[in-house]
């Protein structure tokens, strides 16, 4: 701080300078006046004397001037001197001046400092204060350590933490030594390497072991302190977060019912095998896809939970079967997947593999209930030469398809073919799913004839798909596609609709066709719909048919099924005043001891026993069809051949008493237009008999 100072006597002339002059002024001036009283006293001695005046007054004057002179010798010496003397009293009073402004500059900068220093010291103390608050308080575990990790400073959560002590850390062979031993050398690596340096943190997760053994994740972040050979430590307990996310882990790649590897994992694991076996062309590995054959079916008589508890202890059994390195997956569903990695030799395929079919033939106890479980499974046997996880498990899926097809309850191993057919049975239902969206299908009717009077008693529905760029697509094509994949039950609800809507139209716009009916054929999966009762309720409530017109063919396999469930089903359905036709008889299980136990009305003679009437030179052929009729008599059932193509077949057939026929010498299917256009006469309501059957032109219907 610079400060003004007063100068009374301008730059030049000091007070102490200027006195010494006056005084050499007023001396000089004493001088000439004592010269001048000497030499008057001088005079006077001189006249006492007795000089004569004029030499008096030359020696007064002398003296006079000797004085002044000597006067003015002393005075200038002295003025001199002063004059040195006050130069050099002002030289120095100057310099004490500039000092005691230095000091005093000096004095103000020492003041500044000194209060700079406090302040600074204050901040320190300040700084030192809040950090200390914040390491102590910051609600995660701290440590200064130097780089080989030695412990210097910690604060009380990290105790807590860890579980260690102060003198415990210090004496441990530094914080490093609770991790594991891989991730230890990386991190004293970066200790080492970054300490003086000041790089940007390092964070990472790591696993430590407390005092009480336990090994708990901490989220740590490692810095440099500048300057000083310290690295700053924090940790921050994740371990709650690293079992939730494991838990998350865990659902997102298991299956929540049975606790398995789902699909995701099992295909991530898939991939690593082949990846693996890449490399080392030794690893052999093999892929079963097994399918639990009917399970929709106890789903749906047993109850959900049933199947749900019926899906565990599958997957558990399995379980038994496998080592720990094998993997087996719920794939979705009644789906499951097994991979047995490193297989030496693929014997040990086919050990695992009866394993399961051993373990399968024994009952599984679900809730006191005693269930067999069969399957149909799909074998690859040696994985090597696929390309990616998802073409084996498309090629385990068409071999365990191609079990499932064969009947179920059986393995395949996978063959090329299988999966030309798998693709086109998917390329199939996608286009039939959306062929019913579209409205594709349309129904053909094939008119049954009374073999007494040629008249017409029903009509057969039958599916046709129009499918777009394919033309009339016959049901033999889609029908068995359906079945498989389920859409038969969406396909066969808009059949019986559709039927059952015809003929109440027909019988509404020709009473003559009043006692005509309909049939529908029902597939096996229809049959075994729980809803499919109230479902037939339903469309004849919505088409206004009466029950009697409706007729439906169940094949005599899907009957024999489940015989004692058919029985109770069908006596239901029958109840409502709907007749039962028994369709294909003869070609499937021989049901004779169930027959006359079976609600129905209609043995439906198949079509190969028809077709080798007239051709056979077995008699054995044409006795097997006279057994079937009489017993069908026998049991009050009327029959109806098909496949009835020549006129010897008829005449053979009119023998027996068959009392209906249905095939190519009568009527092709064909659509409704074609029956109303081509058949029907409009005047009287009835149905033109085709020129070829040697029967009357107008025949009216038979009941
Ligand atoms: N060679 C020859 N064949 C004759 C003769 N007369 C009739 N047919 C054919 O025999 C089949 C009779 O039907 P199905 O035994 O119930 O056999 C049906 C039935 O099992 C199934 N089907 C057809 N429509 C449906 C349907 O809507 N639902 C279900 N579940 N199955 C259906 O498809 C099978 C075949 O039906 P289509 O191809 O229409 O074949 C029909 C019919 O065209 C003949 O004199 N000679």
């Amino acid at each position: 701080m610079s400060k003004a100072t007063f100068k009374p006597f301008g730059d030049d002339m000091s007070p102490i300078t200027e006195v010494p002059r006056l005084r050499s002024r007023l001396e000089r001036y004493s001088l000439v006046i004592v010269g001048l009283f000497i030499s008057a006293g001088f005079l006077g001695a001189n006249t006492l004397v007795g000089f004569d005046a004029d030499m008096s007054t030359l020696i007064a004057v002398g003296v006079v001037f000797f004085f002044s002179l000597f006067a003015q010798t002393l005075i200038n010496a002295h003025s001199d001197m002063q004059f040195r003397l006050a130069e050099s009293n002002r030289v120095l009073e100057s310099r004490v001046s500039e000092r005691t402004l230095d000091l005093t500059r000096i004095n103000v900068q020492l003041t500044d400092e000194i209060h700079l220093r406090q302040e600074a010291e204050r901040l320190l103390r300040a700084s030192e204060s809040r950090y200390r608050t914040i390491f102590e308080n910051a609600g995660t575990a701290i440590m200064i350590c130097d780089h080989q990790g030695q412990v210097l400073l910690a604060n009380s959560q990290l105790h807590d933490m860890l579980g260690y002590t102060a003198e415990e850390l210090r004496d441990s062979n530094g914080w490093m030594a609770f991790m594991e031993v891989g991730q230890q050398a990386r991190i004293l690596r970066w200790s080492v390497e970054n300490h003086a340096t000041g790089s940007s943190p390092r964070c990472f997760e790591s696993a430590l072991q407390c005092k009480n053994g336990e090994n708990k994740h901490f989220y740590v972040t490692m810095a440099t302190i500048l300057g000083r050979p310290e690295v700053l430590v924090s940790l921050v307990d994740i371990s709650e977060l690293k079992q939730a996310e494991r838990r998350l882990f865990h659902q997102a790649f298991h299956d929540p019912l049975t606790d398995l590897p789902n699909r995701a994992l099992f295909m991530e694991v898939l991939d690593m095998t082949l990846r693996r076996s890449r490399r080392n062309r030794e690893c052999l590995f093999s892929v079963l896809y097994l399918d639990i054959d009917r399970f929709k079916y106890v789903n749906d008589s047993m109850g959900h939970l049933f199947g749900d508890q019926l899906l565990v202890r599958f997957a558990n059994a399995i379980k038994t079967c496998l080592r720990d390195s094998d993997t087996v997956a719920r794939m979705g569903g009644d789906e499951f997947a097994v991979l047995l990695d490193n297989v030496q030799g693929l014997e040990y395929t086919d050990v695992v593999v009866e394993r399961i079919t051993t373990m399968l033939r024994k009952p599984l106890d679900i809730n006191g209930h005693e269930i067999f479980c069969a399957v149909s499974m799909g074998i690859m046997a040696d994985c090597r030469a696929y390309e990616n996880a998802d073409d084996i498990i498309r090629d385990a899926d068409a071999a365990m398809y191609e079990a499932k097809s064969a009947g179920g309850d059986c393995c395949k191993m996978f063959e090329k073919r299988m999966y030309r057919r798998f693709k086109r049975v998917l390329e199939l239902e996608t286009a039939m799913r959306k062929a019913l969206e579209n409205e594709e299908f349309v129904l053909h009717y094939q008119p049954i004839v009374s073999m007494k009077c040629g008249g017409v008693s029903s009509f057969e529905a039958l599916a046709r798909w129009q499918r777009k760029g394919f033309g009339l697509t016959p049901p033999a094509e889609f029908i068995p596609v359906a079945e498989e994949t389920g859409l038969i039950l969406p396909l066969g609800r808009w059949v019986l609709a559709k039927a059952c809507e015809q003929m109440s139209l027909w019988q509404k716009t020709y009473p003559a066709l009043a006692d005509c009916s309909v049939c529908v054929n029902l597939s096996g999966r229809q049959f075994k719909d729980p809803d499919l009762e109230e479902h037939i309720m339903q469309v004849l409530q919505d088409t206004g048919l009466s029950p009697k017109s409706l007729k439906l063919e169940i094949t005599e396999n899907e009957v024999m099924h489940n015989p004692e469930r058919a029985i109770e089903l069908l006596g239901r359905i029958r109840k409502l005043g709907i007749k039962i036709m028994v369709d294909d008889f003869g070609t499937g299980y021989s049901s004779l001891s169930y027959l006359h136990r079976f609600p129905i009305d209609v043995l439906k003679l198949d079509r190969n026993f028809v077709d080798r009437l007239d051709t056979s030179t077995v008699p054995s052929d044409r006795k097997i069809v006279e057994a079937i009729v009489a017993l069908a008599h026998g049991l009050n059932l009327e029959v109806v051949a098909e496949g009835v193509e020549r006129v010897a077949q008829r005449e053979f057939l009119a023998k027996l008493n068959c009392q209906f026929a249905q095939g190519f010498l009568y009527y092709r299917p064909m659509p409704p237009e074609m029956i109303r256009e081509g058949y029907l006469d409009k005047s009287s309501g009835k149905i033109l008999m085709p020129p070829n059957t040697h029967h009357p032109s107008l025949i009216s219907h038979h009941p």
